[in-house]
């Protein structure tokens, strides 16, 4: 009897069998794993040369979800509101450097790709470039580190950091279930890009921007207004240039917008938010109200919603993007009673939920997040149930579809 060493390219907890016709079928699930067979030939006795090796990687390769916007946009909500879907904490590595962009709980870690910045502070400013500014990234670096962490392999991530403004020595990233890259530019690259299996963007208004920034930077930054304006004007440019083209292809667009229920309001305290949700997306099928497909305008307010002015307005209909066909939710207006909102989620369909009244249980949980009483609050929760239900089909289908060992 033989003894065959067999070397595969999965991760730990890959689940393998031999599948050649003839020979002994052997189940196992190391890296490197000893075992006996009465006929194994030279070919599974040397390092890579799996062939007749078949594995089913389940949670073994990390899925990987790229979320876009501009700095100030909403990006730390919306991961928080998204590793609380998953339960437990996320926090920066322990032990590591205190001004870590990253975030780790059990299921989710969240890279920031401000990390990938290849200029520091003192160097964008030699050059006279923005951060925004593909010149001022090392996209070959994101590609090649994603693309590690996606196949099951740790890497040593630089560290951008923000109190300095200096480039900081890397950290150790381990491959989690889901990895989170979160920034500027996550589908600028093309290469990044297709290692995504699903993206988000953030589609934050000029004006409900700059309402954001002030509040934020004035009341907690102290940054004055004409600052505010000026750093806002100044990243404009490239913002148009480099992050916004983004969106079109994202998978899902969170569009932020003022409210059409005040007639001419500046104030962006009360908002309009959109959605967008493309068709035909792998493991996503997007959200309705009501009636799939249909054109729907809905007022809420009544018997089960209290609504004081200027009420809130909910909208469904089919539409296009970019040339993509996509489904549009959209909420106008704010809740005055979060806890009604199961009145809401109860006409929603396709909202991944595992229970009756989940999204109204996150909203509730995360109440003082900003945005809980409005629709940004409402579609980051559901995008984040979305991604839970994703990250399922995904490990669910790389069960049932065993794939061939890598040589
Ligand atoms: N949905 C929201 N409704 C109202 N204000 C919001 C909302 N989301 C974010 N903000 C405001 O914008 C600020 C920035 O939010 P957040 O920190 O989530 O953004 P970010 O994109 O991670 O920012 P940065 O990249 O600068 O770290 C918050 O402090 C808050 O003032
Ligand atoms: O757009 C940004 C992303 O968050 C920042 O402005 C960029 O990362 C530069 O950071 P800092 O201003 O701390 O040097």
């Amino acid at each position: 009897m033989a003894i065959c060493t067999v070397y595969t390219t999965q991760s730990l907890n890959s689940t393998c069998t031999i599948s050649t016709p003839g020979k002994t079928h052997l189940g196992f699930n190391q890296k490197h794993v000893v075992f006996l067979n009465s006929s194994c030939g030279k070919r599974n006795s040397k390092r890579g040369s799996s062939s007749f090796i078949s594995c089913s990687s389940e949670g073994s390769e990390t899925v990987v979800i790229g979320l876009a916007a501009d700095s100030g946009c909403g990006k730390s909500t919306f991961m928080r509101r998204l590793t609380s879907v998953f339960g437990g904490a996320a926090e920066p590595p322990k032990g590591g450097n205190p001004d870590s962009n990253t975030l780790i709980s059990d299921t989710t870690t969240v890279i920031c790709l401000d990390d990938y910045h290849s200029l520091d502070r003192t160097g964008r400013k030699e050059k006279g470039v923005t951060a925004l500014d593909p010149r001022a990234n090392d996209f070959d670096l994101m590609y090649e580190q994603v693309k590690a962490i996606k196949e099951g392999i740790p890497v040593e991530k630089p560290i951008y950091n923000h109190v300095t403004g200096l480039l900081d020595p890397p950290e150790l990233i381990k491959p989690p279930k889901i990895l989170v890259i979160e920034g500027l530019h996550p589908m600028y690259d093309q290469r990044v890009r297709d290692l995504l299996d699903f993206s988000i963007y953030l589609d934050i208004s000029n004006e409900v921007k700059f309402a954001w920034k002030i509040q934020r930077d004035m009341a907690e930054r102290g940054h004055s207004l004409e600052s505010i304006k000026a750093s806002i004007e100044a990243r404009k440019p490239d913002f148009d240039a480099y992050i916004d083209p983004q969106k079109q292809y994202a998978d899902a667009v969170i569009e932020v917008l003022p409210t059409q229920l005040i007639p001419d309001d500046n104030e962006g305290k009360v908002l309009r938010v959109r959605l967008i949700m493309k068709e035909g997306v792998k493991y996503f099928s997007p959200v309705y109200l009501f009636d799939e497909g249909s054109t729907i305008s809905w007022i809420p307010c009544g018997r089960k919603l209290t609504c004081s002015y200027p009420g809130i307005k909910f909208a469904y209909a089919p539409d296009t993007y970019f040339g993509h066909e996509v489904s549009v939710l959209e909420m106008d207006g704010q809740f005055d009673r979060l806890d009604e909102l199961i009145y809401v989620e109860s006409h929603l369909s396709n909202i991944s939920t595992k229970f009756y009244g989940e999204v109204t249980q996150q909203m509730l949980k995360h109440a003082d997040f900003p945005g809980s009483n409005n629709g940004t609050g409402l579609f980051q929760t559901i995008v984040g149930l979305k991604i839970r239900d994703l990250y399922e089909q995904i490990v669910a289908s790389k069960a049932k579809t065993p794939v061939e060992a890598k040589a």
